[in-house]
């Protein structure tokens, strides 16, 4: 053999133990999905369990806001209080935190408005979610508090889920992001997405202890925030989530997974806004975590499909048409079955619009990661950021707080 087909002989050896791994990973992730999200744990004395103060940074009304906001409310949990942070004093969003605080009297529930700045006091950082919470986290009154996006929509048990995932050697406990049933093409879209491809990597890398957070829906024990320098210390960063499950770790305190998922209930759904959004967060994982820029397209299932349809053809002279097709075809199932488990009931959706909507999501992922390279700029609510290796963040251009998405 030629030095060079030693090359190449080695690369198609090292791209095939990569396709059996992420076989793996998806077989781990449904068997995984399967223990994590049908496991209840069983709840003890409700005197016990600790009190937990909620933030819920606001930014703009959606059609869903009332209901989602309503159900906090109504929580099956002993202790708790809500912290309404509103970024900007003419948001409508104030009569409708007000309105469930007079409807509710009995429960906890304050309003903060205005980010730091608007105080008269120096912002805390750049991240814009941080300066709007940070006035309602530093009145938070008990030991855990829960960051809790406002798309969010819980179950009354949800508190008292996370609650009990929060052991000893827990220092934080999230909630897998995924949606709620809802009508529309795109809503479907969304939940494929979250129940395959995002779902895969989410239960898997939570299984083997790796850093993978997302903010939505995140239970902290205060004290190991506040030893890592606060919430406001984390302001300097844009995947704050990221960040600050990182000093949690740091601290040799494990993160978990609980039993139930983030129901994101958006009431605005839109093709552009959910590739919009898809493309910010790659651009953060290539800024944060910069190993994902290189795996990341090359755990797409067409991407994956059309290199190791060459690498097989060449190591087993296995026909590179048939290959394709099996391999998309054991994808499409594994994610069925996926899609499923984390799911926990009937899908609101067929078949056959599964098949429709698995199919562009997988076409159209390629191009979002392409289209998260050419342009580097971050933009999240109008307001656009730059972020430097290691996930330091600059803003390059500011616009008025108050823009919904
Ligand atoms: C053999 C090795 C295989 C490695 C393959 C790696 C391929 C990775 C592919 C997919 C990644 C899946 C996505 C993970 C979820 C991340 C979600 C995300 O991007 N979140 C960012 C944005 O979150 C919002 O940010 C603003 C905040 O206010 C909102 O509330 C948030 O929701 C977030 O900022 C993320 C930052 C960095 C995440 C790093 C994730 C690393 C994932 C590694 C997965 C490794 C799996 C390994 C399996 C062996
Ligand atoms: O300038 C901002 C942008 C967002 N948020 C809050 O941050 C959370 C996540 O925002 P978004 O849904 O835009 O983020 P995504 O989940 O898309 O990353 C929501 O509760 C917003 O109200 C905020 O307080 N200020």
């Amino acid at each position: 053999m030629e030095p060079a087909e030693y090359v190449i002989f080695g690369l198609c050896i090292v791209l095939f133990v990569g396709f059996i791994v992420n076989l793996l990973i998806h077989i781990l992730a449904i068997v995984y999905g399967k223990w994590k999200l049908s496991r209840k744990l069983s709840p003890p004395v409700v005197e016990d369990l600790p009190g937990i103060s909620i933030i819920k940074p606001l930014v703009g009304v959606d059609p869903n806001l009332f209901d989602n906001l309503e159900a906090y409310f109504n929580f099956k949990y002993p202790q708790y209080e809500i912290l309404f942070c509103i970024q900007d004093e003419l948001d409508s969003v104030i009569m409708i935190a007000q309105s469930l605080i007079l409807k509710y009297p009995k429960v906890d529930a304050k309003i903060f408005i205005g980010d730091t700045e608007l105080k008269g006091k120096k912002n805390v950082g750049v991240n814009p979610k941080i300066n709007n919470m940070i006035r309602g986290y530093e009145a938070a009154k008990y030991d855990l508090f829960l960051i809790s996006d406002s798309s969010i929509k819980m179950k009354e048990d949800t508190l008292m889920d996370m609650a009990l995932h929060m052991t000893e050697k827990i220092g934080l406990v999230q909630q897998m992001p995924f949606v709620c049933d809802r009508p529309g093409f795109v809503s479907h879209l969304e939940k494929i997405f979250f129940g395959t491809h995002h779902g895969k990597m989410y239960l898997v890398a939570n299984f083997l202890g790796i850093n993978c957070a997302s903010g939505m829906s995140t239970l902290f024990r205060k004290e190991i925030i506040e030893e890592a320098g606060g919430l406001a210390h984390f302001g300097k960063y844009l995947a704050e989530d990221y960040m600050l499950a990182q000093a949690v770790l740091d601290r040799g305190y494990k993160v978990l997974l609980c039993s139930q998922t983030a129901l994101q209930n958006s009431g605005y759904t839109s093709l552009t806004t959910f590739h919009d959004r898809l493309i910010r967060w790659t651009k953060l994982r290539n800024a944060t975590v910069v190993t994902t820029m290189f795996f990341e397209p090359i755990y797409q299932c067409i991407v994956q499909g059309l290199i190791m349809a060459f690498v097989t053809e060449y190591l087993f002279s296995w026909s590179p048409l048939v290959f394709f097709m099996v391999h998309v075809l054991i994808w499409f199932l594994l994610d069925y079955i996926l899609l499923s488990i984390i799911q926990q009931g009937p899908l609101p959706f067929s078949k056959f619009e599964f098949l429709v909507g698995w199919i562009l999501n997988e076409i159209s992922y390629p191009i979002l990661v392409c289209r998260a390279h050419w342009d580097p700029i971050i933009t999240w609510r109008s307001r656009k950021y730059k972020i430097r290796w290691g996930g330091i963040t600059t803003e390059v251009t500011s616009a008025p707080p108050s823009q919904s998405k």
